[in-house]
C-alpha cells in the first residue's frame, strides 16, 4: 500500500488484498473492516487501489461536493466488450456519458411522473388483483408488474402476464449478463489486461459477451423501433423513447444511443422496483407487529371503503416511517454502483489516487450501531423518532433519505421525486389495506418461517424467492379491488399493442372473466 492511502487490510507482494476480496455479499466483509479501519480504508487490488467510504459525511464530501472529481465509473473490459461502452449505468465519465445522462434526466421528469401516472397506478391495482387471483404466485405477480410499469414508460407496451416471451427473452439477458459481471463470471481482466488479449477460441468469456450483446441489440432494437413506428403511424402515448427520438438531434442522440438508453432504464427500473417490493412483502411477513401497525393506522385513515390514494401517505407517518426502514434494513443497492476518481483527492490527510475505485457501503452506514439503535432489527419507529432514523442526541445530519440511490453527478435519475415515487409509496398502502401477509404452514399447520438473510448475490440484491400465505382482509375489499381493475382496463388496454397470438388469447379469457367479475 502506497504512503498517504487510507489504511486497510495487510497486504501480500503482487496481489495486495486481492486474495482477500469477498466474492459474495462483499457488504458484510466491507462493514467488519469498516468498523477496524474507520470510515475511510483502502485496498489494494494488484496495482490498483479500492477506496470504501462507510461514513455518510465522507461521501457527502468525497462523491457529492466533489462530485466532479469523483463521476467516473472503474473501466470493466467485459462491460466494455459488451455493451461498447453505451451502457449509462457503467459507462465512462466522457461525452457519450454525459449526451446519455442529459437525455435520461429530459425524459424523468416531474412533469413526466405525472403523465405515467395513470398507467403506473392502473398496474398496481392489477397487482393486487393477481395477489388476490394467484397468491402463491406473488413474487413473479411483482416482477411482471415492475417490469411492465418501465416498459409501458419507456416504450408505450405493457406486458399483462409472467410468461409473456418478451419478458422471457428479457429474463434471460439481464440473468446471462449478470453471471458474466459477477466475480468469477470470466477471468479477472481487469485486474490482469494481458488476458485481454487471449484468442477467443481459449476465451469463452469472450463468445459469451459477443453472444449477449447480439442477444441484446436485437431485444433492444425491436422495441425500440415498435415504439418508433407507432409513433409514426399515430399511435404514440408520448412515450419516453418517443421524447428522445422526437428531441434526436438537440439531444446528439443516435439510434443506437437510444437504443442503449432503454435497455439501460428498463434493466435498472424493472430489477431495482421488483426487489424492493419483493423485500417489502419478506420484511412484513417475518416483522408482524410492524404490518400489525401500519395496517391500523391506514385504517384509521383510509377506512374499508376505498383505496388509499397517494395523498394519504401525509397522514400516514407510520407507513412512511416503514417504507424507509425497509430500504434502510435491506438497501437495494447495498454498496451502490462503484465510482471512479478522475483526479487525486486528498481527505483530511489521505489520498485517493486519480483511477481509484470509490465503493460508498450504504449497508454498512445503514448497520452501524453508533447510529442506528439495533440496526439488525426492523424497526420503522425508529423513523418517527427522528428524522434519519438514528438514535435520539446522534447527529445524522450527513444521512438522507435518498442515500439509496447513490451520490453526486451519478445519483439514480430513477428515484425521481423520492418522497412521491410511486413503486414504493402507493403499493406499501395498497398492499398493507388489501393483504395480512403470513409465513407459509407446513402440513401440520405449523409456520415456516422466512429468513430476511435469503437475498441474491451481486450488485443489485433481491430476496431468493420464498413462500407465504396472502390472505386479502375482507370481502369488501376483494370487491372494491375487483371492481377498480375493470375500470383499470380503459387505461391497460391503451398499452396493449403489437401483440402476440399468446398474449391476445391470455387477455380475451382475462377479460371475460374480468366483466364477470365486476358484473
Ligand atoms: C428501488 C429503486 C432504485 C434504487 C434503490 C436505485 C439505486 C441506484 C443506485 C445506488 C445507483 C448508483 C448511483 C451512483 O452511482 O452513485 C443507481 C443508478 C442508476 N439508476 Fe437507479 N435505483 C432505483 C430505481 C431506478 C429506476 C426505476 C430507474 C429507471 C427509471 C433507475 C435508473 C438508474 C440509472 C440509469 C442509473 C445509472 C446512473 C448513472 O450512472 O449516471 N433506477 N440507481
Amino acid at each position: 500500500r502506497e504512503k498517504g492511502l487510507p489504511p486497510g487490510p495487510p497486504t501480500i507482494p503482487i496481489l495486495g488484498n486481492a486474495h482477500l476480496f469477498p466474492t459474495e455479499f462483499p457488504q458484510l466483509k466491507f462493514t467488519e473492516w469498516a468498523r477496524k479501519y474507520g470510515g475511510l480504508y483502502s485496498l489494494k487490488i494488484g496495482a490498483g487501489t479500492v477506496v470504501i467510504v462507510t461514513d455518510a459525511a465522507i461521501a457527502k464530501e468525497l462523491l457529492d461536493k466533489r462530485g466532479a472529481a469523483t463521476a467516473d465509473r472503474p473501466s470493466t473490459h467485459i462491460g466494455d466488450l459488451t455493451t461498447g461502452g453505451k451502457l449509462i449505468t457503467v459507462a465512462r465519465y466522457g461525452e457519450t456519458y454525459k449526451t446519455l445522462r442529459k437525455s435520461a434526466n429530459v425524459i424523468l421528469t416531474a412533469q413526466a411522473t405525472k403523465q405515467h401516472l395513470p398507467i403506473q397506478q392502473a398496474e398496481a391495482v392489477q397487482l393486487l388483483h393477481d395477489f388476490i387471483q394467484s397468491p402463491e404466485s406473488f413474487f413473479t405477480a411483482i416482477s411482471r408488474y415492475s417490469y411492465s410499469v418501465i416498459h409501458s414508460v419507456l416504450y408505450g407496451k405493457r406486458v399483462s402476464r409472467y410468461d409473456n416471451e418478451e419478458m422471457k427473452q428479457f429474463n434471460h439477458i439481464v440473468r446471462s449478463f449478470n453471471i458474466l459481471m459477477a466475480p468469477g463470471g470470466a477471468p479477472p481482466v481487469d485486474l490482469i489486461p494481458v488476458l485481454k488479449y487471449i484468442p477467443e477460441r481459449f476465451a469463452p468469456w469472450k463468445t459469451e459477451s459477443r453472444r449477449i450483446k447480439n442477444l441484446q441489440h436485437k431485444h433492444y432494437w425491436t422495441m425500440l423501433n415498435d415504439a418508433k413506428d407507432r409513433m409514426l403511424r399515430g399511435e404514440g402515448h408520448g412515450c419516453c423513447m418517443e421524447q428522445v427520438f422526437k428531441h434526436q438531434e438537440e439531444l446528439g442522440m443516435s439510434d443506437e444511443l437510444t437504443k442503449f438508453l432503454g435497455s439501460a432504464l428498463q434493466e435498472t427500473g424493472a430489477e431495482t422496483t421488483s426487489s424492493f417490493l419483493q423485500g417489502l412483502v419478506l420484511a412484513l411477513v417475518a416483522h408482524p407487529e410492524a404490518q400489525k401497525k401500519a395496517q391500523e393506522e391506514i385504517d384509521s385513515i383510509v377506512g374499508a371503503q376505498r383505496m388509499p390514494t397517494l395523498d394519504d401517505l401525509n397522514s400516514l407517518p407510520y407507513v412512511r416511517a416503514l417504507i424507509l426502514e425497509a430500504h434502510r434494513f435491506r438497501p437495494v443497492v447495498p454498496l451502490g454502483l462503484p465510482h471512479a476518481a478522475i483526479s487525486t483527492q486528498e481527505y483530511e490527510g489521505y489520498m485517493i489516487p486519480e483511477g481509484a475505485t470509490i465503493f460508498v457501503n450504504v449497508w454498512g452506514i445503514f448497520h452501524d450501531p453508533d447510529l442506528f439503535e439495533e440496526p439488525e432489527k426492523f424497526r420503522p419507529e425508529r423513523y418517527v423518532l427522528t428524522e434519519n432514523g438514528t438514535k435520539p442526541g446522534v447527529d445524522g445530519s450527513a444521512l438522507r433519505h435518498t442515500l439509496p440511490f447513490g451520490f453526486g453527478r451519478r445519483i439514480c435519475p430513477g428515484m425521481i421525486h423520492f418522497p412521491k415515487n410511486l413503486h414504493w409509496n402507493i403499493n406499501t398502502m395498497n398492499l398493507l389495506w388489501a393483504f395480512e401477509f403470513l409465513p407459509a404452514v407446513d402440513a401440520n399447520g405449523i409456520s415456516i418461517p422466512v429468513d430476511t438473510w435469503a437475498y441474491s448475490k451481486g450488485i443489485a440484491s433481491a430476496p431468493l424467492p420464498f413462500c407465504c400465505r396472502i390472505i386479502p382482509r375482507s370481502e369488501a375489499k376483494i370487491k372494491i379491488i375487483q371492481s377498480e381493475f375493470v375500470e383499470a382496463a380503459a387505461t391497460l388496454s391503451k398499452f396493449e399493442v403489437d401483440l402476440s397470438e399468446a398474449d391476445k388469447e391470455y387477455l380475451r379469457k382475462a377479460r371475460g372473466n374480468q366483466a364477470a367479475e365486476g358484473s
